[in-house]
């Protein structure tokens, strides 16, 4: 989820962009609703839609998602991905899993989104190889080490798709407040990687929050 507006594009495109993402249908609506009167950090609708087109174009069926919350985005890839996709997404915070189950629930994806209770480092490293697709969007100062643990385990071609790799803006800023200078430090580490090792070829979008795209090589 992007914090600011504009935080990348002039608010008249922003403002344009944002208002020919079509209509969500009526649960992802309720979903986004939800999420907004409760202030929770899912993805920003231009980003959902760029989750669902590379799921389709890439034909991923092994999915992980890093950082479930309401289940908003295992719901848009899985149904991107189609009927033979699985999603196994991973979420902390059992509060946050009990909503998502019911949504996934609601969207009738059980059989096909599997939500791990657990820290998202430790059930990443127990992942087995295969993966297709994973779309990370969870703690921005483990970014690189997702990225460590998932590399190997991706399958050829396989897709990776980070959320908010600039940060509010600061990740390209001159000036980082203290506060933020870890995660700083941590996407600008990350997004190096995407660009530059071997195993990837990578691009960093202005979409949202800023999003990396790379696909294994
Ligand atoms: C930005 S939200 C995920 C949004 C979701 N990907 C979507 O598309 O709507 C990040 C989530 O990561 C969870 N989280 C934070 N630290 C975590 C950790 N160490 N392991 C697993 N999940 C964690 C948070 O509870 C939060 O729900």
């Amino acid at each position: 989820m992007k914090e600011t507006f504009d935080a990348i594009l002039k608010p008249d495109q922003a403002g344009y962009l944002e208002g020919i993402e079509p209509a969500r249908d009526a649960l992802l609506a309720e979903m986004e609703h939800y999420a907004k009167e409760r202030g929770e950090p899912i993805s920003d609708p231009e980003v959902a839609s760029f989750l669902a087109v590379t799921a389709r174009a890439s034909g991923a069926r092994a999915i992980v998602e890093v950082g479930t919350n309401i289940g908003y985005g295992a719901i848009v890839l899985a149904r991107a991905a189609g009927p033979d996709a699985r999603v196994v997404t991973i979420e902390k915070d059992p509060k946050r899993v009990d909503v998502a189950k019911g949504f996934v629930a609601k969207a009738g994806l059980e059989s096909r989104i599997e939500i791990r209770t657990a820290d998202a480092l430790a059930e990443l490293a127990k992942l087995g190889p295969g993966i297709d697709l994973v779309y990370i969007d969870c703690v921005k100062e483990d970014y690189p080490a997702y990225l460590d643990i998932v590399l190997p385990k991706l399958s050829a071609k396989g897709v990776v798709i980070a959320d908010n790799v600039l940060w509010k803006g600061f990740v390209a800023a001159k000036d980082v407040p203290a506060h933020e200078t870890a995660r700083v430090a941590a996407l600008r580490a990350f997004n190096e990687k995407i660009l530059t090792d071997s195993r990837l070829r990578g691009v960093v979008l202005p979409l949202g929050d800023g999003v990396a795209y790379a696909v294994r090589v």
